[in-house]
């Protein structure tokens, strides 16, 4: 099992383990204790010490039992609970610290299905915990038969491990099917993703509509209903069988047992009280069986999800270093020989970049070009700090990104990419109230304000906006936040011709007068001789990298003070 989900469950305070175990404990004998009062009831026989206050002796010990039966049960639903807060948190955790390549290979679907893994795990101590219980009062049971008689308790002992034996030897094959199912999960969130994300293009095509219901999703479900009942009736057999032989079990004693061995009628009775008793712990040790599977998948899941989303030690966030980028402004950036590779498999480069060395200067306006597929947009994450350089280095301000810097280098800008996510909530705590003045001035730069509808109260703004709306307002909240560098990658591509023409000819101006220094990547070339320079891709290449003159630069526009 992981070496994280067990620290979770070391992590919980051992006093409180221990006292679980000892109150489950407790509660075990004191239930055998009134199993075995019972009987000698029946048996009419007296308890050696105090038989004239036994009814005394047994309400003490039903309230015994009622008192370690509630704590036990406080303290289960307390851990369990703080066990699934602590899952929930080390995904999370897992999230927060993962570098976007991670995330980009793992998938949103496997995210879902692992938050269902942690459900699971969560509850298996409480599943254990019950299990443990019932085994002290199996073991309590058994001590009583072998007191009674030796050997009836050695048969009934050499039936239960057989039954249990039965019992492993099946798992093994429903164990398989588990996984499947777990696999099918998978594939069920991967497809209730691309419908729930592209919905308007399912409606939009019958086939599609068609196909995507019942080829995928579907077709996934009816496959898991079919594992599932084949699952459920191969434990229901093994449930089954064991029901049955205790009946067996039952009819040894009752007919073969005073027999063979001479039982008396009170022993014999005693004998199917036991058993009869002993039906119960022995059900819920035997159900622990599907969830120590469950919980064995799940914990398997989970860990391959730690090792996929990698392990980002926090200390490297801690350390010195934290904030060696923000004591400068923004002077260059230079990559020095950076590749970077996607891979099918481990030797199969589905597509490279080939070296780069550049460097980009505080206040240039470059403007990123190529056909569809030469890197642009690869070069932009790798600009941005979401890739990491295969090989090779990345300086901010000659100051080279390690590994612990990363997160801080992207952080240094602002970037809008072809598929920006407007987010619903005002995660960067940007002034967003109609009373900022700095606001209403983008606002009117980027002809929104006749648009935006302020919320005050929740300090965010209305989100339905056209797409080129939405990309203004993406670069007005990049603006909000300050950074130095933007990156663009085809902002302009929703916008109509005549705000094309202005962004180009004025906004962008504007904004380098201020100080930013802007990489946008772009297919206009009508407006290439608006940049101060000029980098061409091609096949992932820079075939070339060339300067213009700033003729755009001084242009009368207003100009917001940000
Ligand atoms: N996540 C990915 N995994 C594997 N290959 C990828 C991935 N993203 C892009 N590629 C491949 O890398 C190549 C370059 O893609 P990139 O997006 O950088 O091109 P681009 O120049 O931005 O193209 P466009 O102008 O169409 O946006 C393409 O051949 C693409 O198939």
């Amino acid at each position: 099992m992981n070496s994280n989900i067990i620290k979770v469950f070391r992590q919980r305070s051992k006093f409180i383990i221990l006292l679980i175990v000892l109150l489950g404990g407790v509660n075990s004998v004191l239930n055998g204790g009134l199993l075995m009062f019972i009987n000698n009831t029946i048996m009419q026989k007296p308890l050696p010490y105090f038989p004239q206050f036994d009814w005394l002796i047994f309400i003490l010990m039903l309230l015994g039992s009622l008192l370690c039966s509630r704590m036990f049960q406080t303290h289960m639903v307390n851990m369990t609970n703080n066990i699934l807060f602590e899952f929930d948190l080390n995904i999370l955790n897992r999230l927060k610290h993962a570098s976007f390549e991670d995330f980009e290979k793992l998938g949103h679907e496997k995210v879902y299905a692992v938050i269902n893994d942690t459900r699971v795990l969560g509850h298996a101590p409480e599943v254990f915990m019950n299990a443990f219980n019932s085994l002290i009062i199996a073991i309590c049971c058994f001590a009583y038969l072998f007191w009674i008689s030796p050997v009836g308790g050695a048969i009934i002992l050499m039936v239960m491990v057989a039954l249990l034996v039965f019992y492993m030897i099946r798992n093994k094959q429903i164990e398989k099917q588990l996984n499947q199912q777990r696999d099918l999960l998978n594939s069920y969130f991967m497809h209730l993703n691309d419908l729930l994300r592209g919905f308007r293009e399912v409606k939009m095509s019958l086939l599609k509509n068609e196909n995507i219901f019942t080829k995928y999703l579907i077709k996934n479900r009816l496959m898991v209903k079919d594992i599932s009942i084949d699952t459920s009736i191969k434990y229901m057999n093994n449930e089954l069988t064991g029901t049955y032989s205790w009946y067996i079990v039952l009819g040894v004693i009752m007919f073969l047992m005073p027999r063979i061995f001479d039982l008396t009628i009170a022993n014999t009775t005693a004998f199917l009280v036991t058993v009869l008793y002993l039906i119960g712990p022995v059900a819920v040790l035997v159900a622990l069986i599907p969830t120590y599977t469950a919980v064995k998948i799940a914990a398997e899941r989970l860990n391959s999800f730690d090792k996929e989303v990698g392990i980002i030690e926090m200390k490297s966030r801690s350390n010195e270093n934290s904030n060696i980028l923000d004591k400068c402004d923004f002077d260059n950036i230079r990559f020095e020989d950076v590749t970077f590779w996607y891979s099918n498999g481990d030797d199969d480069r589905s597509f490279a970049l080939e070296p780069i060395n550049i460097q980009i200067e505080k206040g240039e306006l470059i403007f990123v070009a190529g056909g569809n597929g030469s890197g642009k947009s690869t070069f932009a994450y790798l600009l941005a700090g979401l890739y990491k350089p295969k090989s090779g280095k990345i300086f901010f301000n000659n100051q080279e990104i390690t590994d612990d810097l990363h997160f801080q280098y992207s952080d240094k800008m602002s970037a809008i990419f072809t598929n920006n996510h407007l987010f619903r909530e005002n995660y960067d705590n940007l002034n967003l109230l109609s009373t900022n003045n700095v606001l209403k001035e983008l606002l009117q730069m980027l002809h929104l304000t006749d648009v935006v509808r302020f919320d005050d109260k929740k300090n965010n703004l209305g989100r339905d906006f056209s797409k080129g709306q939405q990309k203004r307002l993406a670069l007005i909240y990049a603006l909000l936040e300050d950074k130095q560098i933007i990156l663009l990658d085809e902002w302009a591509a929703e916008q109509d011709p005549g705000f094309r023409k202005y962004f180009y000819k004025e906004v962008l101006p504007i904004l380098r007068r201020q100080g930013k220094t802007i990489i946008a990547i772009t297919h206009d070339d009508d407006y290439y001789s608006c940049a101060s320079r000029l980098i061409k891709f091609d096949y992932g290449k820079i075939v070339s990298d060339s300067k213009l003159t700033d003729k755009n630069i001084e242009i009368n526009c207003p100009s917001p003070k940000i």
